[in-house]
């Protein structure tokens, strides 16, 4: 296991592009198995959650061609369902979360899919019923082993109905979309989620031959057609590692370029900056960060505390709070972070209060954060990083505090940053990649 070395206190300076988006990657190269066609997919980040679902989808029986650093062909011809039954099967869909939406395309197109109880971050309870309500919805018998953890349904003849889902979820939505495009007549889902990365499925299955509308909205209707074909795929820049940058830098005091965001995707997250006081300009599809020695807390207009909170899209989403969460810190004022949708995703703030910072965690899912207006450096200390944003958060903490920090359980980062390490560095940090196991030796923990 690799931990990072990162020295605090070095500005950054000079031009990032964000790499392909990790949530629109899984739901993508899942779609793969809807057509035994070629898919070719473009913009692929190179991280441990999408390198492992392609390694997944090879074992499967995939056939998967690389053609570039960042694109790859694949060709789902035939499926071995015996692997399907393997340890190895059941192993590897445990390490990511994507690996739950393999299903909604295995029932499309086989009439039958099987899962382990997927895995992710451990941030909350992360049920699946919407997903497997809508399967049902659809005419497909489904069995959960509890002992086991295994899902499977079975459907041969799905059938297009109107179904009203329980939550707005990702990837309940992207599965049961994927379900309903070869199925027999119209399915109407109301209450989908409509993030960017759920249009991009859908106009990437209607270039596959599928028949979806009301793309952006939360209200799809879909008329199943007999199959789908092969096309050819461009992944959104990822809009968390974007949110992520400009909290970096604004906690760095730093002049940064963000290079094509693909700014009409990123819905209210710029305004969310804005109203911590962090100022920055639209250059085309750039993000420029200008260098700022402070950052004002908006209040209400009340006057009331500013309170920045999640909800599904275009709310927004949960995954970048843990980054309003540190970038608060150094703010002038105050903020309630409430992150509604998980509820064990704020714990890591323990981190940043050893470290100096002034939060009072006043329940699982609030904080609220008085920022030093930049009077007070964090100090450095040794971390875990708990889960992929909170793991970024406490790298950002690291970058801004004096001292040397030690980050360990760096996967966690791995698992949605494309060598944040290198790329950040090359911009001016001092952040050190070292095996656990070394530095144990040498004693440099
Ligand atoms: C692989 C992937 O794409 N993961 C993303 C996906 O996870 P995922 O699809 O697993 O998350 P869901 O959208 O299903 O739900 C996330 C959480 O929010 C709750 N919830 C959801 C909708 C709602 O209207 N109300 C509500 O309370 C759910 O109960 C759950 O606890 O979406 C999450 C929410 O944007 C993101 O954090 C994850 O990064
Ligand atoms: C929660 C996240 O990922 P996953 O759903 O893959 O665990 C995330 O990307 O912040």
């Amino acid at each position: 296991m690799a931990i990072f070395k990162v020295e605090g206190g070095h500005r950054l300076h000079g031009a990032i592009t964000p790499q392909g988006a990790k949530n629109e990657a899984l739901q993508i190269l899942c779609a793969t198995l809807l057509t035994p066609q070629r898919v070719v997919v473009r913009n692929i980040p190179r991280i441990l959650d999408v390198m492992q679902l392609i390694e997944l989808l090879r074992r499967m029986g995939v056939v998967v061609e690389q053609l570039a650093e960042d694109a790859y062909a694949f060709c789902a011809r035939d499926i071995d369902f015996e692997y399907l039954q393997s340890d190895d099967y059941r192993q590897r869909c445990t390490r990511l979360r994507g690996s739950v939406m393999l299903i909604g395309p295995m029932l499309a197109r086989f009439g039958v899919g099987y899962i382990p109880k997927p895995g992710g971050d451990k941030i909350g309870r992360r049920r699946l019923d919407t997903h497997f309500i809508g399967f049902q919805k659809l005419g497909a018998k489904f069995n959960f082993d509890v002992a086991d953890e295994f899902f499977m349904v079975e459907g041969r003849e799905l059938r297009g109905t109107y179904m009203l889902l329980d939550e707005a979820s990702v990837t309940g939505t992207a599965n049961i979309i994927m379900a309903a495009v070869m199925a027999r007549g119209f399915t109407t889902i109301y209450n989908a989620a409509c993030e960017p990365y759920i249009q991009q499925l859908c106009k990437m299955l209607n270039r596959m031959g599928a028949r979806i509308s009301g793309i952006a909205s939360n209200l799809l209707t879909i008329e199943g057609v007999g199959e789908l074909g092969g096309t050819e795929h461009t992944l959104l820049p990822d809009m968390i590692e974007v949110g992520s940058f400009i909290g970096m830098a604004a906690m760095n005091r730093s002049e940064l370029t963000i290079r094509n965001v693909s700014f009409e995707n990123l819905g209210i997250i710029p305004a969310q900056f804005a109203r911590m006081g962090i100022r920055f300009e639209q250059r085309g599809d750039d993000i420029y960060i200008p260098q700022q020695d402070h950052y004002s807390i908006e209040t209400f207009l009340d006057g009331s505390i500013m309170n920045i909170a999640d909800a599904p899209w275009p709310g927004l989403t949960p995954d970048l709070l843990s980054i309003f969460l540190v970038v608060a810190t150094q703010a002038k004022g105050a903020v309630l972070i409430h992150q509604k949708m998980f509820e064990s995703r704020l714990f890591f703030v323990d981190k940043l209060i050893d470290m100096g910072a002034q939060i009072i965690l006043c329940d699982p899912h609030r904080a609220t954060v008085i920022g030093h207006d930049h009077q007070m450096r964090l100090r450095a200390t040794r971390m875990t990083s708990p889960d992929i944003r909170a793991g970024v958060a406490l790298l950002i903490a690291a970058m801004s505090a004096e001292g040397v920090s030690t980050i360990q359980n760096i996967d966690q980062i791995d698992r949605g940053y494309k060598d944040i390490d290198a790329r950040l560095n090359a911009l001016g940090a001092r952040i050190t990649r070292v095996d656990e196991c070394d530095s144990l030796k040498t004693g440099g923990l």
